[in-house]
């Protein structure tokens, strides 16, 4: 079935976090209305009665075109566009839920990054897996550097949108184009999403490294070798390499291990500072994707026996309880390498 795109088709965003109101805010710029779906009650009233999350980026206004809904049932069925910004570990979940009631020629963005740990599933898998190959094929990744703060700011960005379906991805691409919000598209799906997911662990490497001291050349070294490593697991994927070098590659990996608006930077900064993970976790409603997708792609180097010393190290830190000044002594402490990927 061939899809008609409308110049402006009804969008909902699917998750209230920092980077869906973002996002839909974004939307709002040039849409006449854009439904954001949220779970929590007092976001719906937060954002309908007073153009603010009360949760999530809290202190900053929202346009007044932004439309919060709580029933995820009645916005599957009545948006042509969906856009999926729930973390990973609830994205099947919520993808089950609303499948019964998309409309047939609806088309899926998602931007979520993550690895899912039950399945060892990328986003896409999920959606392979979930729905039909029409819906599955037509479905666009969003991915690269964007803090939600920055975006919703009007801050300059350049982002990638990947998709197999090429009428479906010039569509989201314009849909998701902006002077202040540039998005390049490419038919490479996995070498975006795993760009997107896999820098979130190199982040907290990064952070783990500034928090116990080390320099700047430390941490220039884990975002280039862990770009490497990256670029690995990608291979056995059938991603394409150069995409490691383009901005959900080494654009993100680039501008999350070196933020502190990142929130995966920041966990491993207090992680490298002596803070447990079980303190950092509970210290905040909004996620840090690369502590999950640690667990998951660190099973993910084994089944396919990749060599991941910095994912290994994450893990190690993360759910092994290795002190993090032992784990840098062991990865300082391998043999010595060809500099090949
Ligand atoms: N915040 C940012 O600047 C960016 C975030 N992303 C990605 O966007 C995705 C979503 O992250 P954020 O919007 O930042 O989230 P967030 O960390 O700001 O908020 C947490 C989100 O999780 C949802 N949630 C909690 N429990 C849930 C459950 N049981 N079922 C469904 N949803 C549940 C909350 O409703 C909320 O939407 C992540 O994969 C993240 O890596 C990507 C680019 C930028
Ligand atoms: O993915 C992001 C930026 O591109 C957001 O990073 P954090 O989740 O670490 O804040």
């Amino acid at each position: 079935m061939a899809v008609e795109y409308a110049d402006n088709p009804s969008v909902a965003v699917i998750g209230a976090g920092s980077w869906g109101t973002a996002l839909a805010a974004l939307l709002a710029g040039k849409l006449p209305q854009v439904t954001l779906w949220a779970r929590e009650p007092e976001v719906v009233e937060g954002i309908n009665q007073g153009h603010h999350n009360p949760v999530y980026l809290a202190d900053l206004d929202l346009p007044p075109n932004l439309v919060a809904h709580q029933d995820l049932a009645w916005v599957a069925a009545n948006h042509d566009v969906l856009v999926m910004v729930v973390p990973t570990q609830f994205c099947r979940q919520v993808l089950a839920q609303l499948k019964p009631h998309v409309r047939p020629h609806v088309t899926f963005v998602s931007a979520t990054k993550g690895v899912e740990t039950a399945n060892l599933a990328l986003i896409s898998e999920i959606f392979t897996q979930t729905f039909a190959a029409p819906i599955a094929q037509r479905t666009c990744y969003l991915s690269g550097p964007s803090f939600a703060r920055e975006v919703i700011a009007g801050q300059p960005v350049a982002v990638a949108m990947a998709g197999a379906d090429e009428a479906a991805l010039a569509a989201m691409q314009a849909l998701f184009f902006f002077p202040h919000f540039r998005t390049y598209s490419t038919s490479d799906v996995v070498g975006v999403e795993l760009g997107g997911a896999l820098k979130n662990i190199i982040a907290i490497a990064a952070g783990i490294s500034d928090g116990l001291g080390y320099g700047a050349g430390a941490r220039a070294a884990l975002i280039t070798r862990g770009l490497a490593e990256i670029a690995r697991l990608g291979h056995i994927y059938g991603a394409n390499p150069q995409t490691f070098a383009g901005l959900s590659g080494m654009g993100d990996l680039l501008m999350t291990a070196s933020s502190t608006l990142s929130r995966n930077y920041t966990t491993g900064f207090r992680l490298g500072q002596g803070e447990s993970l079980s303190h950092i976790s509970g210290s905040s409603r909004e996620v840090a994707e690369g502590v999950q997708t640690a667990a998951s792609t660190w099973l993910l180097a084994q089944r396919h026996g990749v060599e991941m010393p910095i994912t290994q190290a994450v893990h190690a830190i993360l759910f092994e309880q290795v002190p993090p000044q032992q784990a840098v002594t062991q990865l300082l402490n391998r043999d010595m390498k060809r500099e090949a990927v």
